[in-house]
């Protein structure tokens, strides 16, 4: 039986929102659903056993290895009610933290102004990490008042000996801060929102405010690493992937691997963690749940930390780059083409590169291998789309596919954004070891564009007769030489011979000559964030955001889509 007490909650990963004010905390306790009886260990050590005041009540309080708890004192009085009496059974019931939610201890002075040693002892702060609705995670104070020098030193100091006991949790860390991300904030939600917490939970830091594009992936590549626990991203997609794709490739070199012939790839030692703060914060959102920045930030402090799928993408047995998703034809071209009106506003620029390739919208003519993969997945759940994969429908041999497509998406993770608030890929995961693969034939446009508005609606995304999906370990796409597209207002650059086909992967521009070999491999880098499995209505969440098909250009299409 629940009951509702005034108590702390156990602080576990996150879920949507995307606020990015970092509120301050609030003392007292907040009111949550817990057990009516606190679970207690059998196995807990008592440390400590004090008086303290909290929140103006004398309690007795004690410290054990695992948590912090305490109980009203009731006076001793010949009137006092009998046991059964829910007011006073309330007054007196037993609160706690469990201290794996604890970030950070203080002890706490009264100071004038200008004092800033010194002063008269107050007691001791407590920080905790709290669990929120809708996956955030939110920071509070617990004062435990003693006027005793003495007695608080004692317990400040067990506190803090416990602190350092959880391995998991970052002691340095580097931070890269790109300037340049969506409305160039990044710098001050850092300095606001993230840097306080981060100097209140005692974590070193060295910031880089990035310079130029490719700055992150060059100084990944060389800096001394050794000294940090892991490395803070503040920026968006764009920023994310970059910073991903230089741990990874230091993790390469340092394991004695040719970048340019990366079969096998080893894993990444140090965590990466993102703070929102780009025009999309797709893998943020997939990551937390909730593109919160405070979320984040204790995520990181408390070293919450989960393994991430990451593909590699090569060509002719030349790597080429890590990537988390990948879109061929539609996606591919609507990014060359915003990549060359770069002068223009990024939202401006995504809208117009968006409406532009829809308007003169040309299938790619393309062979598609694909491997199944081994955990059989029916992502198209509700659909009644036919192309469902199974392990046995294919046995793990390579399959084929070829025709004319309009867009190719490939995905390891799922894409999450606040618009699209159910998937595309509604069964995807970080870490399951497999990719959407996800092809739409050649169709008439306003087919095509009904099928890109269903991404941001909710139901029976691929119930379409020229959509087919599948569930795969290994991709290879090759373009076949097609004069039909070579046209227009998507020139391919180089010969007629030799052309070059944008891809999209996270975001990033990437153009091929010939075919592109993506494969997936499962849990290669650490990212600091929740386990999905513990993330409230997280498959509410999930969902697939093409990066480059994002929220204005959703919208913008939604507009656009009567006129064709
Ligand atoms: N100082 C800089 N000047 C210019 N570009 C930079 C700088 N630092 C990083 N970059 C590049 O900016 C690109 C985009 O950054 P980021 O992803 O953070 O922001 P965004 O474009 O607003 O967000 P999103 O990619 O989520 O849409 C990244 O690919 C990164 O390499």
């Amino acid at each position: 039986m629940l009951r509702l007490v005034r108590a702390r909650v156990s602080a576990l990963p996150g879920g949507p929102e995307a606020g990015k004010q970092t509120e301050r905390p609030k003392s007292g306790p907040p009111l949550v659903l817990l057990p009516s009886t606190p679970p207690v260990p059998t196995t807990e050590r008592i440390l400590q056993r004090g008086i303290f005041e909290i929140n103006g009540r004398s309690c007795d309080v004690v410290l054990s290895d695992s948590a912090l708890r305490w109980k009203p004192i009731q006076p001793e009085h010949p009137a006092a009610p009998a046991v059964g009496n829910s007011k006073c059974d309330f007054l007196s019931k037993e609160e706690f933290i469990e201290l794996k939610d604890l970030f950070s201890v203080k002890l706490k002075w009264r100071r004038s102004a200008k004092q800033q040693k010194g002063g008269t002892l107050l007691g001791i702060t407590l920080f905790v990490c709290m669990k929120k609705e809708q996956n955030k995670l939110k920071d509070y104070i617990l004062n435990l008042n003693n006027l005793s020098e003495d007695h608080c030193a004692l317990w400040v100091k067990d506190l803090k000996k416990i602190l350092t006991e959880f391995s998991n949790r970052p002691k340095s860390l580097k931070v890269l801060i790109n300037p340049q991300s969506h409305k160039k904030e990044a710098a001050h939600i850092y300095y606001e929102h993230v840097e306080p917490l981060l100097k209140l939970a005692e974590i070193k830091t060295d910031v880089t405010i990035t310079e130029y594009e490719g700055h992150a992936l060059s100084l990944l590549k060389e800096c001394e690493l050794q000294e940090f626990d892991g490395i803070i991203c503040v920026g968006g997609d764009g920023s994310a992937s970059e910073v991903a794709q230089g741990l990874l490739l230091r993790a390469q070199m340092d394991a004695g691997i040719d970048t340019n012939y990366i079969l096998t790839p080893v894993r990444t030692s140090l965590p990466l963690g993102i703070i929102p703060a780009g025009s999309t914060n797709a893998l943020a959102h997939s990551i937390y749940g909730v593109t919160h920045i405070e979320t984040a930030t204790l995520h990181i402090i408390m070293g919450h930390m989960q393994t991430v799928d990451v593909c590699t993408f090569s060509s002719t047995g030349k790597f080429l780059r890590f990537g988390f998703s990948a879109m061929f034809g539609f996606g591919g071209r609507t990014l060359a083409l915003a990549e060359k009106h770069r002068w223009m506003p990024p939202n401006q620029r995504k809208d117009f590169a968006t409406i532009k390739t829809l308007a003169s919208l040309k299938p790619e003519n393309c062979e598609i291998l694909f491997l199944p993969a081994k955990t059989s997945q029916n992502f198209q759940e509700g659909s009644r789309n036919e192309h469902k994969t199974t392990e046995s429908d294919y046995n793990n041999q390579w399959q084929k596919i070829q025709g004319h497509f309009l867009n190719i998406n490939i995905m390891a993770i799922p894409c999450c954004c606040s618009m699209i608030s159910e998937g595309l890929v509604p069964n995807t995961r970080l870490n399951n070891g497999s990719m959407a693969l996800i092809i739409a034939r050649n169709t008439s446009r306003p087919e095509f564009v009904k099928h890109l508005k269903r991404y941001a609606s909710l139901k029976n995304q691929f119930n379409f007769p020229f959509v087919e999906t599948y569930n795969v370990a290994e991709v290879k796409i090759q373009p076949r030489n097609n004069c039909e597209c070579d046209t227009g207002e998507f020139e391919f650059h180089g010969t007629s011979s030799k052309k070059n086909y944008p891809w999209n992967v996270d975001g990033d521009l990437m153009e091929v000559v010939s075919e592109v070999h993506i494969k997936v491999h499962p849990q290669l880098m650490k990212l600091y964030g929740g386990h999905l499995e513990e993330m409230n209505d997280y498959k509410k969440v999930i969902g697939f955001v093409t990066i480059l098909l994002q929220e204005a250009a959703i919208k913008c299409i939604t507009i656009q889509v009567q006129q064709f």
